[in-house]
């Protein structure tokens, strides 16, 4: 901010803004000290004096000087200007963060009252509640800081709603950052720049609508005395002396000019910020304290993660909407399983209902869904939260929108380690530099001053798995972590996460679409269709041993030494399955080269095979060779 601030000054708009309010908030200040007497001084033998060398506005009707008047009640305009707006932009942050905050009925409720409210216009509410509320400065205060709340709640929900679907604010989540929390360091800071400007001009707006109250008698009460009484008193005798009136009215301009200016400058000093900020998540951390309850448990069945029949429905308006459907996983410390998959097959969802980040109206079942041997379905959300933010680490495709762009990477990664470890900031910083060194960071110091927008791609997708690493997570979730970086910067990111399960013995469910990124960093692989597993077998017998249709399309798929460069790229032909409307019996028997009538009419389960398990009726058909050209090429 400090660097960014002069620049701003710097800009004809942020000096003629930053000026006017210097000069406004001074005359505030000083104006009644030097000249409130003046102003108030009465002078039966001078009134409604035009303008003169004594009285440079003339006098109003009991002689007193319109331009002291008009200079001393710059205070009392500001400050109520002030206080209605902060009463109303509170408000409107309330209005407009509860929804995010609360369960979502409750959140729903809220967001239907502010629609009502949103639909009486605002001056019509201001002088319905200035005149149910009583004539006085407190009542108009009150009835303009709740008329222009609503206004500002819908802002405030729309812009939070589009960031909290960010990743970064699901990753602060397994952090096990409260909903609160999030809202005040993750959210708002990201959508700051839209709501300073908004605020601004909404002071402009209050200040016009008090004066109006004022002019009309409902606001301000004598013997104080703000611009729009100063107006009203000044419409009186406007035909003997227009400076009576005018001396307000320019005032009123002048000070609208000077907040829309301001405004403006500090949206500048915001965009500039988050523009070149780009900011990212805070993945879990283990906390010591659960990590040997959680290692006893696992090493009793020896399994990081056990999922059994895991389902994922979504409520749609023809029924229930089921990406993922019956999909089995169970993984072991120290044991990378790759899922792969077309776009649509249900990867990630798969991903997110382990890591328990299904959002609603999202539905996840499973008959069993196990993490280090505590079971997710049951007991308290609060405990199972600990755990996942303590032993479960998720690294998301996009760093760019992983990371907060308006924190410090070392912020990031230190959020965290304070809050499971209980590090101090010195030891959580010393810890992050450690671990960017661990993921091939150079200068991790400085690094860690650093925004995420003055990252590469590869250096960002590497912070977060540092950011993964600043405990010692149980299980890592890479949610295809390296589609956005080119070939070397994929390979070394690869090798980092190889390292750590060499090390630490994590386990990995690394999500990709790319069959031999999966196959050279996994174990083993599953293949998703539709929602399903279709084929579960070795990584190493993948290319040589792969029987389902898809599995050897999706091989056929990946263009290797021994493509013919002239020919077009293979492709599985048809398109994939909307889960909106799965077909009775094999999902992909529209575009398999081997189906039957079986097929169309049965769904195939896994059956465990020679070297893994596949669900095909045909798993033992050779794929004929005219074909296997049009499902592949
Ligand atoms: N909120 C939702 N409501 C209904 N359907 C949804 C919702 N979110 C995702 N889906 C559907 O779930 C299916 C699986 O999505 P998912 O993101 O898991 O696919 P994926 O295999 O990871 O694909 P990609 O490789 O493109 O990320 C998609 O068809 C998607 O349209």
């Amino acid at each position: 901010m400090r660097r960014h601030r002069p620049e701003v000054l710097r800009t004809p708009v942020g000096i003629v803004g930053v000026t006017l309010l210097t000069v406004l908030v001074l005359l505030a200040v000083l104006a009644p000290l030097l000249w409130g007497d003046r102003a108030t001084a009465t002078n039966t033998g001078n009134m409604l004096a035009g303008p003169s060398p004594e009285h440079w506005a003339g006098t109003d009707n009991l002689g007193r000087d319109i331009l002291f008047r008009t200079l001393v009640a710059t205070r009392l305009s500001l400050v109520l200007t002030l206080v209605a707006t902060t009463l109303g932009v509170g408000l409107g942050l309330l209005l407009g963060l509860a929804p995010l905050l609360l369960p979502q009925r409750l959140g729903r409720l809220v967001v239907a009252f502010v629609n009502v409210l949103l639909g009486f216009p605002s001056l019509l509410m201001v002088l319905f509640l200035a005149v149910i509320l009583g004539v006085s400065t407190t009542s108009a205060l009150l009835a303009i800081g709740i008329a222009i709340a609503p206004p500002f709640a819908r802002l405030v929900h729309a812009l939070g709603a589009g960031v909290t679907e960010r990743d970064f604010v699901a990753a602060a989540r397994i952090a096990g950052v409260p909903p609160a929390r999030i809202m005040v360091r993750h959210v708002l800071p990201n959508v700051a720049e839209p709501l300073v400007v908004n605020a601004t001009v909404t002071a402009s707006s209050v200040l016009l609508a008090f004066g109006g109250l004022s002019f009309l008698g409902i606001g301000v009460q004598a013997p104080q005395y703000d611009w729009g009484r100063l107006m009203q008193d000044g419409l009186a005798i406007i035909y003997d002396n227009p400076l009576a009136a005018l001396a307000p009215g320019i005032a009123f301009v002048l000070t609208g000019l000077a907040f829309n200016l301001t405004g403006e400058a500090a949206a500048g000093t915001f965009g500039a910020k988050s523009r070149s900020r780009m900011r990212w998540p805070a993945p879990a951390s283990p906390r010591p304290g659960t990590r040997d309850d959680a290692d006893l448990a696992a090493d009793r069945d020896g399994l990081v993660l056990d999922v059994r029949d895991l389902a994922v429905t979504f409520p749609g308006p023809d029924g229930p909407i089921p990406p993922v459907r019956g999909v089995s996983i169970a993984l072991r410390a120290g044991e990378a399983v790759g899922v792969v998959g077309e776009s649509g097959s249900g990867k990630s969802m798969t991903a997110l209902a382990v890591a328990q980040l299904v959002e609603e109206p999202g539905r996840v079942t499973a008959e069993r869904l196990a993490f280090c041997a505590t079971d997710l379905r049951s007991g308290r959300r609060a405990a199972h939260d600990a755990l996942l933010g303590t032993s479960l680490a998720v690294v998301f495709q996009d760093p760019m929108t992983s990371l907060n762009p308006v924190l410090r990477v070392g912020t990031q990664l230190g959020e965290a380690a304070r809050r499971h470890q209980g590090l101090t900031r010195r030891q959580a910083s010393a810890r992050a530099a450690d671990r960017l060194r661990a993921v091939h960071l150079a200068e991790p110091e400085r690094r860690l001053r650093q925004y995420p927008h003055e990252f590469s791609g590869g250096m960002r997708q590497r912070a977060m798995i540092a950011m993964g690493l600043m405990g010692t997570p149980r299980l890592i979730v890479a949610d295809e972590p390296t589609t956005a970086l080119d070939m070397t910067v994929q390979r070394q990111v690869l090798d980092v996460l190889q390292e750590v399960r060499r090390e630490h013995g994590t386990a990995l469910l690394l999500i990709s679409h790319d069959v031999s990124v999966v196959s050279s960093v996994c174990d083993r692989v599953l293949v998703m269709y539709a929602g399903r597993i279709v084929e579960d077998l070795p990584s190493a017998d993948l290319h040589t041993q792969a029987r389902h249709p898809y599995t050897r399309a999706l091989i056929g798929a990946v263009p290797d030494m021994t493509t013919d460069l002239d020919a077009p790229l293979a492709t599985i032909a048809g398109q994939p399955v909307d889960p909106r409307h799965v077909p009775d019996g094999c999902a992909f028997a529209a575009r398999c080269p081997l189906v039957t009538d079986r097929c169309r009419q049965e769904e195939p389960t896994l059956q465990a095979g020679p070297v893994g398990a596949v669900a095909c009726w045909h798993v033992d058909d050779p794929i004929p060779a005219e074909t296997e050209e049009v499902a592949v090429g």
